[in-house]
């Protein structure tokens, strides 16, 4: 399957609703490795399915090991403690969870082994696990750069006569991978591991021996420096086993749940499948979010975010220690842009060899959006990003499913958000973007199209005056790039040339104005020259595409009235209410005819319909955006409607669909 190229993200007013969790990624490998390795069959149920899982699920069957779906639930057939498969190249993507621990069981076990995956898992270190690898025996060799994967495992002799020596403050997962496979080794004498350094991301090692628990071995530790795997360790299978929510992932829902609200249109986000009594440390970000001032429930099989707590306008600022809780940090440089004060996030080194360098990814990223970072070889502070300070950004995921994941958060700011390469999701989370739109709620538009002089324009405006909306009158936008094009002498058939001055339309307008830069041109786009010059170029395509991202940047909360012709259609496919506006053309004729003589234009009633019949027949039948109702659009024929009454049953649809 092919993903696209980039997601664009409609800004965001709220959000709100129920997301079921995938399974923890770390859980579900850690899983399937012990399972394969136990003896006994394992009914794994919630397992995540994702690149990581796949990444060890294709090793484990390259291995030897059978796995077999059973409905929803996957059998693993274990085999006691040794692969079948004596030999094996096996790919391991960029899933950390999937190298390492495979790197340790494979080298104690012995066997002709190369374990290699995607570009940057080869500038992923390696090195401390393979040192404490090596100094019982084993034999491992590097394929590349010393240091990094890829790895060639053979066959060597084991000693462990001493404690085993690990580092544990690259990644935690080089101790947990030494927990996950040193039982193979136990079975005569009890196996010290000390870890030199601090030990960061500890929760994920206590998750490790929770888990070792679960499969018969019982590790005994006294702080987080000594582990003891008893002599005669072996794993057992539990028979049946459940893999919890992912808690990573749902960092990105409890956020929203929060930022939801602070247009005052949020409703609480409850995450399924991770609570109190989960074993993952991400679910302390919950925590977390409570100390900044967050209202979160916690229930049985559920964490849900209600918004702040009563007083709090923002959420607060200051330092937050993330050791423990290096993935879902991430979430927390995105909700500092809406906090009150700075946020540093300390403890954070290991963002540097994670799936990109993360503190620099985030700094960059952040910075596009307009936000002041100051970055630091463990540590990152974000400030906070005022309304009239964001900039609408393309942000680069670097191939990290969080750096994508996170920034879809920054919809919840007034800029318009692109995601580029969103695919990389699938790391952990292929179905991240339905979830997140799911519980996610749009800033609404009512799109009001229609032909000329159907009066579509007046009512527009009526409507975003009654409801507090933003109002876009798309067909300034064409009126402007004539005037301008009319001005600088560029052909109505230079298409190139006209896109270009659309892309860069100064244009602002305020209330009833149209300023061109300095210049207030409300009445100079108005001539009947420009309208026909508007016309002819609105019918080419580079001109349309330049104009859309101008007319979506306009899309800002609380709401936006848009007039025009493909507002429905291709602008705000995903309006909230869709009116297409029709009126007789007589009855049009006759009210352009007395806007015209009110403005004192002299013309006659008959050369107003001719105009208009011609003007109708260029916009049904362009090949381009040519003006057709949206399917799901009402339509209103307003040929015996006044303004007043043309509004009020919009307004009427509108209630019955907020
Ligand atoms: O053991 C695990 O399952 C993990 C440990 C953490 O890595 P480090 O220990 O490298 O910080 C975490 O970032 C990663 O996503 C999963
Ligand atoms: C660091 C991560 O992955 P890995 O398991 O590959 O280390 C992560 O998922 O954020």
């Amino acid at each position: 399957m092919t993903s696209p190229d980039f997601l664009d993200l409609p800004p965001l007013i709220g959000a709100g609703g129920t997301v079921r969790l995938p399974g923890s990624k770390s859980i579900s490998n850690r899983v399937l490795l012990l399972a394969a390795l136990s003896s006994g069959s394992t009914q794994v149920t919630g397992l995540l399915d994702s690149d990581d899982t796949r990444v060890m699920l294709a090793a484990l069957h390259a291995l030897g090991v059978k796995v077999e779906q059973q409905g929803a639930a996957t059998l693993v057939h274990g085999c006691g403690g040794r692969f079948p498969a004596r030999e094996a190249k096996l790919f391991m993507g960029n899933a950390g969870t999937a190298i390492r621990p495979l790197t340790a069981a494979l080298a104690l076990l012995g066997g002709s082994y190369a374990l290699a995956g995607v570009p940057r898992m080869h500038e992923r270190p390696i090195g401390d696990l393979v040192d404490a690898l090596r100094s019982i025996g084993c034999d491992i060799g590097y394929g590349g750069q010393p240091g990094f994967p890829p790895l060639n495992i053979g066959v060597g002799t084991l000693r462990i006569d001493a404690p085993i020596r690990v580092r544990g403050d690259v990644s935690s997962q080089f101790l947990s991978a030494l927990l996950l496979a040193l039982p193979l080794a136990a079975a005569a004498r009890d196996i010290v591991i000390e870890v030199a350094g601090t030990l960061i991301s500890r929760p994920y090692v206590e998750m490790t021996c929770k888990l070792l628990a679960r499969f018969g071995v019982h590790i005994e530790h006294q702080g987080w420096q000594r582990f003891i795997i008893p002599a005669g360790s072996r794993f057992v299978s539990p028979g049946r086993i459940a893999v919890e929510g992912d808690a990573s992932s749902a960092s990105y829902f409890l956020a929203a749940g929060v930022l939801g609200t602070l247009h005052g249109q949020g409703q609480a986000v409850r995450v399924e499948g991770v609570d109190a009594n989960s074993i993952q440390g991400d679910v302390q970000f919950a925590r977390v979010l409570e100390q900044l001032g967050a209202r979160v429930e916690w229930g049985e099989g559920f964490i849900a975010t209600h918004g702040l707590r009563e007083g709090r306008q923002r959420l607060a600022g200051g330092t937050i220690d993330c050791v423990a809780i290096p993935d879902a940090a991430m979430t927390l440089a995105i909700t500092a842009l809406f906090a009150e004060a700075p946020t540093t996030l300390t403890g954070i080194g290991s963002w540097r060899v994670k799936e990109t360098d993360r503190i620099a990814a985030m700094a960059a990223e952040l910075t596009k959006l307009g936000a002041q970072v100051e970055a630091g070889s463990d540590w990152l502070r974000v400030h906070p990003l005022p309304a009239e300070h964001w900039r609408s950004a393309a942000i680069a995921t670097y191939d990290d499913h969080r750096m994508a994941m996170c920034f879809s958060l920054a919809s919840f700011g007034p800029a318009d958000i692109r995601i580029l390469e969103p695919g990389c999701v699938s790391k952990t989370f292929p179905s991240y973007f339905q979830a997140f739109a799911a519980v996610a709620r749009p800033v609404p538009v009512i799109a009001i199209d229609g032909p000329t002089a159907s009066g579509k324009g007046t009512v527009a405006a009526h409507l975003a005056q009654a409801l507090g909306f933003h109002y876009l009158d798309s067909g300034v936008m064409y009126r402007a790039t004539a005037l301008l094009a009319q001005r600088q002498g560029i052909a109505l058939d230079d298409e190139a040339a006209l896109a270009a001055l659309a892309r860069h339309l100064p244009i602002r307008c305020e209330g009833g104005t149209v300023w061109l830069g300095p210049e207030n041109a409300s009445d100079a786009i108005r001539t009947e020259a420009v309208g026909q010059a508007a016309s002819t170029l609105s019918a080419l395509p580079a001109v349309r595409r330049a104009l859309l991202d101008l007319q979506r940047s306009l899309r800002r909360a609380p709401g936006l009235v848009a007039d025009g012709r493909d507002m429905g259609t291709v602008v705000f496919p995903d309006a909230r209410l869709k009116v297409f506006l029709t009126a007789d053309a007589q009855a049009r004729a006759e009210r352009r005819h007395k806007q015209l003589i009110s403005k004192g234009i002299s013309t006659t009633l008959t050369q107003v319909l001719h105009e208009l019949e011609q003007r109708d027949a260029r916009d049904t039948q362009r090949s381009v955006a040519a003006l057709k109702p949206a399917q799901d659009a009402l339509p209103l024929n307003t040929s015996a409607l006044d303004v007043d009454q043309t509004v009020h049953q919009v307004l009427q649809w509108w209630r019955q669909r907020s």
